[in-house]
């Protein structure tokens, strides 16, 4: 067998872990690469002695191979991202069949846009509260992995409970279940994932947390991150969504990508459930003039083209930004722009969506 990943991971799957199993199995091995005789991995995933312990034999068994010139084997200092207290997040995923209900949910709605900074995770927690608001028992699903917001938005920053080192237990915020990869990783810490750890970790959100834990949901909201890419993807194939919401605001720039997310969705059979435009009008708050500096009305020129429901337009409003910066979302208080999401709202509710 000439030296590959595959001749790689074989070795170490031969590799007895001072606690049991071996690297491969246990998930411990991250970002391997083989270069000519070159071998590079990080270690990562169990205790810092553990990993110490089994470094120079797990060497050992990829220096016996053929061909191998060098062999690089990196020990993260410190406790592991998604280490500590509670369940590990981020790890390969665990195949499954064909795509999963997400248990004690009964509608799941993923919010995406193309364009990132177009207020989706800002749309997210406002519709989430103005859902609970009209009575609904509303989770909220902060699948932006690498820009996780929703904890600095709907003001929450304790590590979730895991009692069994398993489930994690969400939190709750305005009347609304939250959970957030944020929450379990450190504010600053940076997430280096590849896609597969992205889309475990995706996973573990969906399938680990118990989203009923304060009882059934009625809607299970899903902040994506902008873009089409691969978690985008895997929770289209999958998870039973109920449908997309895509966000987008008036101008051409972001329009153009928002078109791209909704080509997105209808290659992969989600149904739109329908498109909001944000950062719409701008009220003066001294004069009360009304100015449209994205420009207006883009958003719901595309619906009627595409024949897509077109949910509402939100006024861009200092207010909202700094609600969401202060971790007290707009909608939970009166107001232009709660109007406008207790509108959007009761469009959902009304058409059955939630
Ligand atoms: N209607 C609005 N009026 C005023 N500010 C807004 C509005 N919508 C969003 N913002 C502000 O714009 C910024 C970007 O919003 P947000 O983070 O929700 O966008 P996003 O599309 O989720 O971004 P990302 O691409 O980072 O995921 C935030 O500071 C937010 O408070």
């Amino acid at each position: 067998m000439s030296l590959s990943k595959e001749s790689v991971l074989k070795a170490l799957r031969g590799v007895a872990m001072p606690s049991g199993g071996d690297p491969v199995s246990r998930d411990l091995v991250r970002a391997l690469a083989v270069q000519g005789g070159i071998v590079r991995f990080v270690l990562e995933g169990a205790s810092e002695a553990e990993l110490a312990a089994a470094k120079p034999v797990i060497e050992a068994a990829v220096r016996s191979l053929e061909g191998v010139e060098s062999v690089t084997v990196v020990v993260p200092s410190g406790p592991a991202k998604g280490m500590g207290a509670g369940p590990k997040i981020g790890q390969h995923p665990t195949p499954q069949a064909g795509p999963q209900a997400v248990e004690g949910v009964r509608h799941v709605i993923a919010v995406g846009s193309g364009k990132g900074g177009v207020g989706k995770s800002t749309v997210s927690s406002n519709l989430a509260v103005a859902l609970a608001r009209a009575g609904k028992r509303v989770g909220l699903l902060d699948a932006d992995i690498y820009g996780p917001s929703q904890p600095r938005m709907m003001g929450v920053n304790k590590r979730p409970a895991s009692p069994d080192g398993k489930t994690i237990l969400p939190l709750q915020a305005h009347g609304v279940v939250v959970m957030s990869i944020g929450l379990m990783l450190k504010e600053d810490e940076a997430v280096i994932w590849r896609g597969p750890m992205l889309m475990g970790a995706l996973q573990q959100m969906l399938g680990q947390v118990a989203w009923d834990h304060y009882g059934p949901l009625d809607v299970l909201i899903i902040d994506l991150p902008p873009g089409t890419g691969d978690i985008q993807l895997t929770l289209c194939q999958k998870t039973r969504l109920d449908g997309a919401i895509v966000v987008s605001t008036p101008q051409d720039v972001a329009l153009l990508d928002a078109k791209k997310a909704l080509d997105m969705f209808r290659r992969l059979g989600t149904p739109v459930i329908g498109l909001i435009e944000n950062m719409s009008t701008y009220v003066c708050p001294n004069c009360g003039h009304e100015a449209h500096l994205f420009g207006h009305g883009g958003v719901p020129a595309e619906a009627e083209r595409l024949g897509l429901p077109y949910l509402g337009e939100l006024p861009l409003d200092l207010e909202v930004r700094l609600a969401g910066d202060a971790g007290q979302p707009v909608a939970t208080g009166e107001g232009a722009a709660s109007e406008a999401y207790a509108g959007i709202a009761r469009k959902l509710i009304e058409a059955g969506a939630v």
